[in-house]
């Protein structure tokens, strides 16, 4: 696992970016494939990819976006819709084409119709060839993608329950908690863990408990996000106040200055 520490957010997108246009470059595939996490976290980031593509320096026309994660039961075209957000945020910005971009499928009309969705989800992206640079964000409780505290290390794939705690976060892109919806489709863990590299991107002091917690507390399922501990690819980029409850700080300064 690599730790990079950089003085603001800003800075943490640029480094982000840089991550990721290598990690793609890496993957030498005709149709590269990079996983997209929503929530604030990585829309710095995007807007660092999409700068890289007008000067030329990244080309996504060729490749898919496989989404983290969506609610249930939001109706087609809702705003706060994971899949309307990264058309917006992602597709137009980056040059993505649309018809390239999969989202778990929330609109189930039932609990049969939203587990065959996730299965299918999962044939989607194994058929794409999985997923080369998975982006993600850290929920303040450690969740990753809607993984929740609690969730199986080896999950695929499936419908979950929000927690009241992550409902009460995203309640700012809602009108108050009551309207954020209370189940999701998320890819699970073993999903997040498929991808052949992890960037996980953090900034601002109420990541710190979580960040520390994923990346030197134990693995475990009570921090989703410690999985990134397992992956012998994974990459966090912080800022300063996003790294205050690390304890290996001067190590990963070392590490990151190189041979
Ligand atoms: N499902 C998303 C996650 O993919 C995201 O990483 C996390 C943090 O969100 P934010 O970046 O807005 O703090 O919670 C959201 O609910």
């Amino acid at each position: 696992m690599e730790v990079l520490v950089l003085p603001t957010a800003a800075d943490v997108a640029r480094r982000a970016a840089e991550v990721v246009i290598e990690g793609l470059g890496a993957a030498r595939r005709d149709e590269p494939v990079l996983g997209l996490a929503t929530g604030s976290s990585p829309l710095g980031l995007y807007a660092e990819l999409a700068a890289a593509v007008r000067a030329g320096r990244l080309d996504l026309t060729r490749a898919r976006g496989f989404a983290l994660d969506e609610y249930v039961g939001l109706p087609v075209g809702h705003p706060q819709s994971y899949r309307e957000v990264l058309l917006r945020e992602v597709c137009g910005p980056l040059g993505l084409d649309p018809g390239r971009l999969d989202v778990p499928d929330g609109s189930g009309r039932d609990e049969d119709e939203l587990v065959a969705g996730a299965a299918d989800y999962e044939r989607r992206i194994a058929a794409a060839g999985g997923v080369d640079v998975q982006i993600l964000g850290i929920g303040a409780n450690g969740h990753l993608g809607f993984n929740e505290p609690g969730s199986a290390l080896s999950s695929r794939t499936r419908v979950k329950r929000l927690s009241d705690r992550t409902r009460h976060d995203n309640a700012r892109f809602f009108t108050g908690p009551e309207g954020v919806p209370t189940h999701c489709v998320t890819q699970g863990l073993g999903t997040v863990l498929a991808a052949r590299r992890l960037v996980l991107v953090a900034s601002g002091p109420a990541k710190a408990d979580a960040v520390a917690a994923a990346l030197e507390g134990p693995l475990s399922a009570s921090c989703p996000a410690s999985v990134l501990q397992w992956h012998a690819d994974a990459t966090a980029v912080l800022d300063e106040a996003a790294a205050a409850r690390l304890r290996n700080r001067d190590y990963y300064d070392a590490s990151a200055a190189g041979l």
